[in-house]
């Protein structure tokens, strides 16, 4: 489930009496996604339909960073980039409040996310990857990562109680990890930065047919290292039993990344300490969600185990990088 806050027929009307969409035709909850409330809504306005996410914000949003949010999504539809166009209302605000949340409506994308990952989806998702990063470097604004190598120690801390019961000894190696790679992380001035997407997972990514047709999802984006993008999505979609990298999978996503933007060979040294990172975030995220979220809530806790696995995959190799 995904529908935190309920909205009423009246609520709606209100809401969409400050946009220029039409009329609503339907309206429905989307179980799918765990960290904001989303509505499918179909419009009719002159004979025409049309059909739009409805996201109310709830939980990890800062309300200040919404419209770095929205506004990075604007700036890479209108480049050209397939993800969502945030609508503006008749004021020109790309966000209103409703039930006390803020919300946005945002256009509505066809297509599917892959539930069985192939090489020809990962070269896919490379190069789409590689083309958000060139076209974000028109926007300007720069926000930082804030699950980035100084947030592990506190999400540890903070998801330490009933770690151990998880697994016992996590807390000690997840330690002993984060200070190896926080040591490791590269430099801020050492390698090509800009606005990366941060949660490129399956999930976010559809596809109709083999041409992928869509990026959603961009509420973790940030500026960070363009390769810890890649990491990233390397754990995401290159690990098919959850615990073993695929190289054939993560050397399709390099060629894809790089048939847009080639990578420098700085990157490719600095992707095995990236992957680590990328392995300890997903992990303490969900670690956090699974102590703090009642066992009886309505909301799928995703488990953790599975990042830990990827950590030890990527601690275990001795070559500087195995992905391709
Ligand atoms: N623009 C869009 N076009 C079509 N479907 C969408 C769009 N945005 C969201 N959805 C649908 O809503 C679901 C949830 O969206 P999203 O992943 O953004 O939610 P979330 O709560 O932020 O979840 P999470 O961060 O866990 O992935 C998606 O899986 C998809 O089915
Ligand atoms: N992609 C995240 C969920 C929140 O975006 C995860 O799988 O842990």
């Amino acid at each position: 489930m995904a529908v935190y806050t309920d909205v009423s027929p009246e609520a709606l009307a209100s809401f969409l009496s400050l946009y220029d969409v039409g009329r609503p035709t339907s309206f429905c909850g989307i179980a799918e996604g765990v960290e904001n409330s989303n509505y499918l809504l179909r419009t009719e306005r002159d004979g025409q339909a049309a059909d739009y996410i409805l996201t109310l914000y709830e939980r990890r949003m800062d309300p200040a960073e919404l419209p770095w949010f929205l506004g990075l999504m604007h700036h890479l539809a209108r480049a050209g980039l397939r993800c969502p166009e945030p609508v503006a209302g008749a004021d020109g605000a790309l966000f209103h409040m409703l039930n006390g949340r803020q919300a946005a409506l945002t256009t509505f994308l066809t297509g599917l996310s892959t539930r069985e990952v192939d090489a020809a989806q990962c070269e896919a998702v490379g190069a789409a990857m590689a083309r958000l990063h060139l076209m974000g470097a028109s926007y300007a604004s720069v926000r930082a990562n804030t699950l980035g190598p100084a947030a592990w120690a506190p999400l540890l801390q903070a998801g330490s109680n009933g770690a151990d019961k998880l697994e016992p000894g996590l807390v000690e190696e997840v330690s002993a990890a984060i200070a190896d790679v926080t040591a490791q992380w590269p430099r801020t001035d050492s390698l090509p930065r800009g606005q990366i997407h941060a949660d490129l997972f399956p999930d976010n990514v559809f596809f109709v047919g083999k041409t992928l047709s869509g990026i959603i999802d961009f509420y973790f984006a940030c500026t960070d290292f363009f390769a810890y993008d890649l990491a990233i999505a390397i754990n995401a979609w290159c690990f098919p039993d959850e615990a073993t990298l695929d190289p054939r999978l993560s050397a399709a996503m390099l060629d894809g990344y790089c048939s847009v933007r080639p990578l420098e060979g700085a990157e490719r040294d600095a992707l095995r300490p990236l992957c680590q990172g990328a392995a300890i975030r997903f992990l303490l995220t969900r670690l956090y969600d699974w102590v703090h979220t009642p066992e009886d809530a309505l909301v799928t806790r995703k488990d953790p185990l599975p990042y830990l696995a990827r950590l030890r995959c990527h601690r275990a190799f001795s070559e500087p990088c195995p992905y391709g």
